[in-house]
């Protein structure tokens, strides 16, 4: 099995990973462009951990412009296997308050203007995406959160937006309804490509407002979220610091097949394949596209 290696995208709040020891600055090249920032290389106890800034440092890209197929590339060429995204978001839970933490275990994609996927026209691919968290994973932040005295739920629907404003009174009442639980602009497509190229992926939600259907607070604005995200912050990097110090050397096998997800996957015959695409594809989909050894 592999050597595991942690990677965490920090969200909303959350530029930098107090903890990290003997970090490296690593500028990764990417056939798929610009990640959001320089990849933050380092250790955690006997750990590796890389760490970005998904809206890169001082916030500067929007949910829809930050290049997820180039942050999850350079994740997978620093040789993640495990990834946590953390994010911040509004909750439609009353016991869902700000502070409190929700470890996702499903989403919905109502995003309409980003690349979601690796794979296209020349090699066609298709992952499930059933179960996109890894529960060991999951499990693993739910028993830091425990250990850190940090309240949470261990499971939870993410509905993503496309934004960058937040939602109408109609839609935040509708999502409501529908029994999601939080929202957010970052979740997807991140969470389809780090499938796409085999990681194992988990979100830490935190709560940092009701959006705007709870009568009893006030609409979310950016305000709101910003004094929450940074108590949240300070609790994660607890939380980071803790699964890192207690994760197991080797990569541990995915339940539900988050690390084989290109098994089969591959729709395009390997004569038809377009060499330019599958170039791009060394990173992500190279344990699937090597030539059989001869
Ligand atoms: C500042 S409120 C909206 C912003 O916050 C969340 O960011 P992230 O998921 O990266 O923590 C949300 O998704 C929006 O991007
Ligand atoms: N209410 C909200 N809607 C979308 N994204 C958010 N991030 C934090 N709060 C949010």
């Amino acid at each position: 099995m592999a050597k595991a290696v942690l990677g965490i995208i920090g969200g909303s709040g959350v530029y930098d990973l107090p903890g990290l020891e003997d970090i490296r600055e690593m500028r990764i090249d990417s056939p798929w462009g610009e990640p959001s920032d320089v990849l933050r290389v380092g250790r955690i106890g006997r750990t590796e951990v890389a760490f970005l800034p998904r809206h890169g440092r001082g916030h500067r890209l929007s949910p829809s412009d930050i290049n997820y197929r180039a942050n999850i590339d350079v994740m997978k060429r620093a040789g993640v296997t495990d990834l946590i995204s953390v994010s911040a978001c509004g909750s439609f839970k009353d016991e869902y308050y700000p502070g409190f933490f929700v470890l996702v275990d499903q989403y919905v994609d109502r995003t309409h203007r980003r690349e979601s996927s690796f794979f296209g026209r020349g090699c066609v691919a298709h992952v499930p995406m059933a179960h996109p968290v890894g529960p060991l994973l999951r499990q693993r932040i739910a028993d830091a959160a425990v250990a850190e005295k940090i309240p949470f739920s261990l499971n939870g629907t993410l509905v993503c937006i496309e934004g960058p404003q937040f939602s109408t009174y109609a839609e935040s009442i509708t999502y409501k309804n529908l029994g999601y639980d939080v929202i957010g602009m970052t979740a997807m497509p991140e969470a389809k490509l780090a499938r796409e190229a085999e990681i194992t992926y988990a979100t830490v939600a935190m709560v940092t407002d009701y959006d705007c259907w709870h009568e009893e607070h006030d609409d979310v604005d950016v305000a709101s979220v910003v004094a929450v995200a940074h108590q949240n912050a300070r609790k994660v990097a607890g939380l980071i610091a803790r699964v890192a110090r207690d994760f197991p050397a080797e990569h541990e096998p995915c339940p539900v097949g988050s690390d084989r997800a290109l098994d089969g996957a591959i729709m395009t015959a390997p004569s038809a394949r377009d060499p330019e695409l599958l170039k791009k594809l060394d990173a992500v989909a190279g344990r699937v596209l090597k030539a059989p050894a001869t």
